[in-house]
């Protein structure tokens, strides 16, 4: 079996984001990603900070710490980053979890594409808006979502874009207007990465949410979308492993 580069396994918790908000769930982290957005809330993945608490483990160790923390309190795990898209042997984590009838759901940029995409029961794609200074692949883009379509695959995808400003909602409705197929989500940016009070955290992105909602309603090219928040940053603000 490949190792794979883990920094984060933690759990249960909910599922504190886009189209299985509040689902009971573990978190596989996985290290590096190939963005830097400027606002990333995992900056410790791929800036080196946490590089010391990065530990190589294949499909087997995974699922036994999965175990160990999680116990028979789960039947779901979400993998997440960094962007887990870049390790082509992520498949051999995904089958072990399977062939345990425990649901896979994943986030990613939608920067690669992997195989293994397809046995994904919740696949989240959040390409990244002006805001994060990443630039689109459009083709990558357009190439993963054909690849979904053709393989009947929409029904357990769904895109979600992070909202910061006006320029992030134009590039949302965008998105949606290209793949009209694929449930939309759209997300309140949180910019206080630094903020250790929960309350004021709480405080601050419950005025962005507004803000966001206000926004949607108005736009005729967002009608059919959701709008969230993320739940564990409003439960436990800029906690890790939460
Ligand atoms: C940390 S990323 C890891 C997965 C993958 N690299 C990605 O960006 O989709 C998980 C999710 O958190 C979102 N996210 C990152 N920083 C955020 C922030 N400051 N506010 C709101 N959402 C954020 C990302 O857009 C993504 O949807
Ligand atoms: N509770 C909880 N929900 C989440 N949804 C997406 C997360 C992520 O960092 O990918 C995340 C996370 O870190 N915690
Ligand atoms: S793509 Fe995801 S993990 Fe990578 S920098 Fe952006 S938000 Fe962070
Ligand atoms: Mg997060």
């Amino acid at each position: 079996m490949t190792k794979l580069p883990v920094l984060e396994i933690f759990g249960p918790t909910i599922q504190g984001e886009g189209m299985v908000v509040g689902r009971k769930t573990m978190f596989v982290r996985t290290a590096g990603c190939d963005y830097s957005c400027s606002w990333c809330d995992s900056a410790f993945t791929w800036d080196g900070s946490a590089k010391e608490e990065i530990k190589r483990m294949d499909a087997e160790e995974i699922t036994k710490e999965l175990d160990k923390i999680g116990g028979t309190k789960f039947d779901h795990v979400t993998i997440s980053g960094g962007n887990p898209a870049l390790f082509p042997y992520l498949n051999e984590l995904i089958d072990l979890l399977k062939e345990r009838d425990i649901e896979v759901a994943l986030e990613t940029q939608g920067s690669r594409w992997q195989d293994w995409f397809l046995a994904i029961d919740d696949l989240t794609i959040s390409p990244k808006p002006p805001s994060s200074h990443m630039t689109t692949d459009w083709d990558k883009l357009d190439n993963i979502i054909k690849q979904l379509k053709e393989n009947d695959r929409l029904l357990h995808t769904s895109l979600k874009v992070v909202i910061f400003n006006e320029g992030d909602l134009s590039y949302a409705e965008q998105v949606h207007k290209r793949y009209p197929g694929v449930s939309f989500y759209l997300q309140v940016g949180n910019d206080d990465l630094e903020e250790t009070n929960d309350q004021a955290i709480a405080i601050k992105l419950l005025d962005k949410y507004e803000w966001l909602v206000d926004q949607v309603m108005e736009t005729p090219g967002l009608n059919k979308v959701r709008v969230l928040p993320q739940l564990h940053a409003l439960l436990w603000g800029n906690k890790r492993g939460v």
